[in-house]
């Protein structure tokens, strides 16, 4: 069996997805949390492919992109599709997920406050909405599901990011759409990933 080592900060954000599905199929890892605001990280990140983290170390090799990597560990974990059609259907709403996630990174990191809220209103108003509603018809045709009618590396993925997405909006984003809280329901109720979210690391986001 292959030594695996996830390395990531003490969050959820872009490893949890990785995180849960390792758990999801019972593979062993070493859940390597560096201390972002410390010298660890100053040390390591010259270190890492291309000086950020998540990464994934496998015999030895080191990879970083957390989309590549989630997929990676899905494959192993068999929750992808059965045909290139249907990895397809996967891969485009992650994506999308992902410039989801982009729309809240546009402004969060801002330091300026003044430019940072005037940055963030059009997104809570204007963009939240369009995303949320098109991800609720989604799921809500997809049986709790973000593809495919069932269980894919997808919802772990939306799953694994949610907070981190609710946490830069400053409020929860989900409250009004049932089928999308339905995904995180379903993924939370299969038993290794309740294990996993009743004890791992409490982080905020
Ligand atoms: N596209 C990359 C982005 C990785 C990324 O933005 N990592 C951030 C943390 S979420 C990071 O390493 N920040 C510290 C730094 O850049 O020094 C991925 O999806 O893995």
């Amino acid at each position: 069996m292959s030594e695996i080592k996830l390395t990531y900060f003490n969050v959820k954000a872009l490893a949890e997805a990785i995180r849960m599905l390792l758990k999801y199929g019972g593979i062993e890892f070493a859940d390597v949390r560096a201390d972002r605001w410390g010298t660890e990280w100053v040390e390591l990140k010259p270190k890492m492919p291309f000086g950020q983290l998540p990464t994934l170390e496998e015999n030895g090799k080191v990879v970083p992109q957390s989309v590549a990597i989630t997929r990676y560990i899905a494959k192993k974990v068999k929750l992808v599709g059965n045909n290139e059609w249907e990895d397809l259907q996967i891969d485009s709403i992650v994506d999308t997920i992902n410039d989801f996630r982009g729309k809240f990174a546009s402004y969060f990191y801002v330091n300026d406050e003044s430019i940072k809220e005037a940055l963030k209103g059009p997104v809570l108003k204007d963009v939240v909405p369009y995303y949320l509603e098109k991800f609720e018809k989604i799921t809500k045709e997809n049986n709790g599901h973000f593809a495919l009618g069932r269980l894919t590396w997808a919802d772990f993925y939306f799953v694994g990011m949610h907070e981190y997405l609710c946490d830069m909006a400053g409020k929860n984003l989900f409250e009004d759409y049932p089928n999308i809280r339905k995904v995180v329901e379903n993924v939370y109720s299969i038993p290794a990933i309740k294990t996993w979210v009743e004890t791992r690391p409490q982080t905020e986001f």
